[in-house]
């Protein structure tokens, strides 16, 4: 038992060996002897074929005639398998063969792994192949050198590259085999011949030392300075010994375990067996699809597309002015409010914005951070400016930031963010330029790790800009296969323009003329369709045995899915909601849910959300919308309700609008200057982009089936899960409708658990669809549902 349990153990370390087929220790000492024998006698053979392959000749034709004796040392044997290996074949290169089958016996003998043997093997056939070559074509006169293979070659070369060809053809296969083989570089030829100058010198200098006679006093000092000189070599090898191979040594300790004694009684002698490594078929599959074709290409149906250009962004010129003497009276006015307060200060110190500007101050010790809090509105009025902010204290630099804004502010142009590094080198699923922080740096982040994001500010204060900002990075950066963008605009206005980029960049409802979402009906619709491509790409995801988008992305690629099975290239799903106030007076539940369902679960599919608002009132960003955003933008607003209903904090109610910005995503706050794009700016890059080539269609959501029609009352009793009947149990049991009860307490994937309550419902169990809520359960109790089902 024991015995056949070890028989199938795998031995990692055999992994990469691969056999055609197996002999256990015996068979493989058997074979390893007769091979290195043979070897040996080949060599035998093939020494003595090199003095008597002329007296042999007549042997050779007579080989069934024993009156007619072999001068070869193997007799007959020697001299055929000789005049095979050399004279028919490979000339002197054939000692390689003999080499080779010799040293297979001593890997087949000694049990080495094989891996290295393949390599002497592959290489040494490559060899033997050049010399033979190498002799045909220099010593074609001597057929012994080259053998007929040599003189073969060497002919068909010249016929077809001539002499210098064949010479230099040659000498490249010499350079791969020193480079890859002996693994020679130009740099270790330089370093060797380094080295043999340097030992040349010291020899040189050793014997013109010698003769010159030294003083003794001389010979001393200089012995005294060798000895030094040494001691420190010493010393310093000792040093870096310790450095370089401690860790080795470390990481070796554990790993070592003592090999076991053999047995000296060994009685029953275990044998373990390392079946071969089976190859994944499909890692196979991919891997040669991927040699074959290359990796999937998404891009590839529009490879011609061109991104807009930079000229088509206006530059707004001039960077940020400083004004010395603004500084210098703004400076003024905070140490002399806050020394009417007794709040001495330590230091103090300016940013310039492209809005505002920041005086940090360390005031001295002992004051209390509150108190130079509570003195926002008295500085303010001392500096006869709306919208300073106090950030007491600045987090992780241990000052108290005062935010004054600039008499002048400066333009923070869309294409001078487009053009900083900071953009062009970003790393980053969907790269958004926001715009600049108050130390004049581009601000970029990426909407994939948000994954979602509100913005709210009162009308005029850059909303529009803000979101236009936004789509401006996106066409920048991501090519109409990788992101698709779902518009909803109830104003009709601001959002239009895109229309024209429809067929590159949009996705829409099937059967819509439209791509831009103005009326509340089809939002809703779109925004369930939402979740049911949510829903399918989770199904494809967990079909791929992969956690996200990213991720099935780059399996795709490496062609390891099949598009028979459904898979195909995902691109990111951008959905952009304006005015969302206005949505949710009007539709209310039937808009947040669905929302919220995406904000909850679509980040790991690549559905991301961007969500604007005017009123960041508590009934329309609710608590369970405000959870799922993580990152919040808030322009102006124009009460501290408001910036404490968006930001969670105040400040936004201070900010002096035209792009000031408040961002956050989670902690830290950040004040922006957003990146001012205008109309005919957006119109032209959208004009760039929409008459290039595009897809036949703007990219197809699932097609929505209403609650009337879809779900409907009408499933057929034939078409009903198999769990239906438990189901239906456990939910009368609970009295809670939910598909997450389902998918809990029977182990069912999402959209399955979906399915039965819609049967469920259609039953007459449960009620009908109620957003976030659980749905009612219509039916008291198990005997009630019996009766029903019986019926
Ligand atoms: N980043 C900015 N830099 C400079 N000026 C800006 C910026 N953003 C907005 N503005 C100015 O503010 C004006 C109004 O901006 P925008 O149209 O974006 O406001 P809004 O918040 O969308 O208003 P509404 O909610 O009424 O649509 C712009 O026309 C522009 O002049």
């Amino acid at each position: 038992m024991a015995k056949k349990k070890a028989k199938t153990r795998k031995n990692p370390a055999n992994k990469t060996s691969k056999f055609t087929f197996k002999l256990n220790r015996q068979q493989k000492v058997v074979l390893g002897s007769f091979l290195m024998l043979f070897g040996l006698a080949l060599l035998v053979a093939f020494i003595s074929f090199l003095f008597n392959w002329q007296a042999d000749q007549s042997s050779l034709d007579h080989l069934a005639n024993r009156q007619i004796e072999s001068k070869n040392w193997l007799s007959k044997f020697g001299a055929v398998i000789s005049d095979f290996f050399i004279y028919q074949g490979f000339g002197i290169a054939a000692f390689v063969i003999s080499f080779l089958i010799g040293l297979t016996g001593v890997y087949l003998f000694f049990n080495f792994k094989r891996s290295n043997l393949q390599k002497f093997w592959f290489w040494g056939v490559l060899v033997m192949i050049w010399l033979s070559l190498f002799f045909g074509f220099f010593a074609e006169e001597n057929p012994l050198l080259g053998g007929r293979i040599g003189y073969e070659i060497n002919d068909y070369l010249q016929d077809y590259l001539g002499f210098f060809g064949t010479v230099l053809l040659m000498t490249f296969l010499f350079m791969v085999y020193l480079t890859l083989r002996l693994k020679v570089t130009p740099e270790l030829i330089g370093s060797y011949v380094k080295k043999s100058k340097k030992d040349f010198q010291s020899e040189f200098d050793k014997k013109s030392g010698g003769d010159i006679s030294e003083t003794e006093e001389e010979k001393d000092w200089k012995e005294e300075v060798i000895l030094k000189k040494q001691k420190a070599e010493e010393e310093s090898a000792s040093e870096i010994k310790l450095e370089t191979v401690t860790p080795e040594e470390k990481k070796a300790t554990p790993t070592v375990t003592p090999a076991p004694k053999k047995e000296q009684n060994d009685e029953v002698e275990m044998e373990v067996e390392t079946p071969p490594e089976e190859d994944e078929v499909e890692d196979n599959l991919s891997k040669k699809l991927v040699s074959d074709f290359g990796e999937f290409d998404p891009t590839l149906e529009l490879s011609n597309y061109k991104f807009p250009t930079l000229d088509l962004l206006k530059d707004y010129g001039g960077g940020i002015t400083v004004n010395q003497q603004e500084l210098e009276e703004n400076k003024n006015r905070i140490v002399e409010t806050l020394r009417n307060y007794k709040i001495e200060i330590a230091q103090i110190k300016a940013t310039v914005g492209p809005t505002v500007t920041l005086y940090e101050i360390v005031p001295e010790a002992g004051i209390r951070i509150s108190k130079i809090k509570n003195l926002e509105d008295d500085i303010a009025l001392s500096l006869s400016a709306l919208g300073i902010r106090i950030i007491a204290p600045i987090p992780g630099k241990g000052t108290i930031g005062i935010e004054v804004p600039n008499k002048n502010s400066t333009i923070v142009s869309m294409r001078s963010v487009i053009a900083s590094p900071k953009f062009q080198n970003a790393e980053m699923e969907l790269p958004m330029a926001l715009g600049k922080t108050i130390s004049n740096e581009t601000f970029v982040v990426d909407l994939a790790k948000m994954p979602h994001m509100l913005m709210a500010g009162a009308t005029g204060q850059g909303k529009s800009v803000g979101l236009n900002a936004i789509l401006t990075s996106l066409l920048y950066s991501k090519h109409p296969a990788e992101v698709k963008f779902v518009l909803v605009d109830p104003k009709k206005v601001e959002l239009t323009l895109f229309n024209k980029i429809e067929r590159h960049y949009l996705a829409k409802l099937p059967d819509t003329e439209e791509a831009i979402i103005t009326d509340n009906t089809k939002v809703i619709h779109t925004l369930n369709s939402l979740c049911t491509e949510m829903d399918n790409r989770y199904e494809m995801l967990k079909n791929a045995m992969v956690r996200n988008l990213k991720e099935y992305n780059v399996k795709f690629k490496n062609r390891k899915l099949n598009p028979e099975d459904g898979h195909h290239f995902l691109p990111y799903i951008v959905l952009v909601v304006d005015e969302f106030a206005d949505l949710i007076m009007t539709a209310g539940k039937e808009v947040e849910t669905p929302i919220a369902r995406l904000a909850q679960l679509a980040r790991a599919v690549g559905i991301h959300l961007i969500i604007a608002t005017q009123r960041p009132s508590v009934n329309v960003i609710t608590g369970i919308i405000k959870a799922n955003f993580p990152a919040r933008i808030a322009f102006r607003v124009t009460s501290k309700i408001d910036s404490r209903t968006i930001l969670d904090s105040q400040g936004a109610d201070q900010l002096i609008g035209r792009g000031d910005m408040l961002f956050t995503q989670g902690s830290e706050m950040k004040r922006l200057q957003c990146a001012f794009v205008d109309t005919p700016e957006v119109d032209k890059i959208t004009e760039f982009i929409g008459s290039q080539k595009a897809y036949p269609d703007a990219h197809l959501l699932p097609a929505y089936e209403g609650e009337d029609n879809g779900t409907g009352v009408d499933i057929d009793v034939s078409e009903r899960d198999k769990l239906f009947r438990e189901a239906a149990e456990v939910i009368v049991t609970a009295q809670q409708g939910s598909a997450s009860l389902l998918q809990r307490k029977l182990k069912l994937g999402y959209n399955r658990a979906g399915r039965i309550i819609d049967q469920l419902e259609a039953a007459g169990i449960v009620g009908p669809f109620e957003g976030s809520k659980a749905r009612q359960v219509l039916i008291t109790d198990l005997a009630a549902l019996d009766q029903l089902l019986n019926e």
